[in-house]
């Protein structure tokens, strides 16, 4: 039985040994108010979480799931309607004011810095969490150093673009150093070498400094390589947490199957029509989630008959985390691949 399966029993987002703990959740439930006509939305559904010490801990969940509302109650800036949030010893319900010490949160947008250059920006957020004038720009210079963003220190964040600019506001969570950094979606719009900084930079502070991060992600490759822990949210509720390794061995009798025909696919071939409905179909690309003995006749169907001329490539996978979201239930079309 793997980590990951342990932790579904009960509720998934409780660790069994949640010694260390940065973070501890319980009960949490948050309703929105129904906009005119609507319904209320349920936006947490009672979550339970731990977040232990110095982990990279990830909330994966497609559009709307929840991940936002929760990270904005775990940094006080949302009230929960009921349950408790402890940060570092500190009740968060009864005390929001205190989160501002404690975290450094890169929210979904900023715009309260757009006017400012990105080294006043930083230079700026560093007083504001008590930094000297001299500690805040020997932090400000070594950040942006970091993130190499020296050449574009001059500027105003509004004048850049939208991936710069959100580098430049990563660069603003991390000065005036906080034990935990709460980011959501952080690499947005950002290309693969800012991408990379940021990791780099995240990775750092957790190795030499302890510092405990929670991500918000809805792209599954980036929760593959960057997450020791992952919870995924679907409808307010967390539906499975663990390591990616250890949510992966839930399917992990799964092969995936892709195949993608040159033109239409060649329904007249039985054994290609009886795929079809186990397939998600994306243009010419069919996906297939089988287990083994269904993946190799399914292999054997479409490269040794008539269907192998109609078909341009086919891959077989072993399981993602995407498949594992799939398996308990996620929606297809939430996650993001690349
Ligand atoms: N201020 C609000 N008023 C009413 N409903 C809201 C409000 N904010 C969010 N919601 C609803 O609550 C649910 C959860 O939204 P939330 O932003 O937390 O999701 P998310 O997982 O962060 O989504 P995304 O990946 O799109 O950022 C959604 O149904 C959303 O429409």
């Amino acid at each position: 039985m793997g980590a990951g399966q342990e932790e579904r029993g009960g509720s998934p987002g409780r660790a069994d040994d949640a010694g260390d703990t940065v973070c501890t959740v319980r009960g949490l439930v948050k309703t929105y108010a129904p906009a005119r006509g609507g319904d209320p939305v349920r936006a947490s559904d009672g979550i339970d979480l731990d977040v232990r010490r110095a982990e990279v801990f990830g909330l994966l969940g497609p559009n709307g799931a929840g991940k936002t509302t929760l990270v904005r109650q775990l940094t006080g800036l949302l009230r929960p309607d009921a349950g408790s949030v402890d940060l570092l010893g500190h009740d968060l319900v009864r005390h929001p004011d205190r989160a501002a010490r404690l975290v450094g949160y890169l929210g979904q947008e900023s715009t309260a810095l757009d006017e400012l250059t990105v080294a006043l920006a930083a230079e700026t957020t560093g007083r504001l969490r008590g930094l000297t004038l001299r500690a805040a720009r020997a932090e400000r210079d070594a950040v942006l150093d970091e993130l190499g963003l020296g050449p574009i220190a001059g500027r105003p964040l509004k004048k850049l673009s939208g991936g710069q600019r959100r580098l430049a506001c990563f660069a603003t969570a991390l000065v005036g150093e906080r034990p935990v950094l709460v980011l959501d979606e952080p690499t947005t719009g950002m290309d693969p070498v800012a991408r990379r900084a940021v990791w780099a930079a995240v990775d750092r502070r957790r190795a030499e400094r302890g510092t405990t991060v929670l991500l918000v992600t809805h792209n599954v490759i980036e929760a593959e390589t960057v997450l020791d822990r992952v919870a995924v949210l679907e409808s307010g509720r967390i539906i499975a947490c663990g390591t990616p390794a250890g949510l992966k061995e839930l399917v992990a009798d799964e092969v995936r199957v892709e195949l993608v025909w040159r033109d239409a696919p060649p329904l007249d071939v039985p054994e290609v029509a009886a795929l079809r409905g186990a397939a998600t179909e994306t243009g010419r690309r069919w996906s297939l989630r089988l287990d083994a003995a269904g993946a190799r006749a399914a292999v054997a169907a479409v490269t040794g008959g008539p269907a192998f001329a109609a078909l341009d490539d086919f891959t077989l996978a072993t399981p993602s985390l995407e498949d594992v979201y799939l398996a308990l239930g996620g929606r297809a079309e939430g996650l993001v691949k690349g």
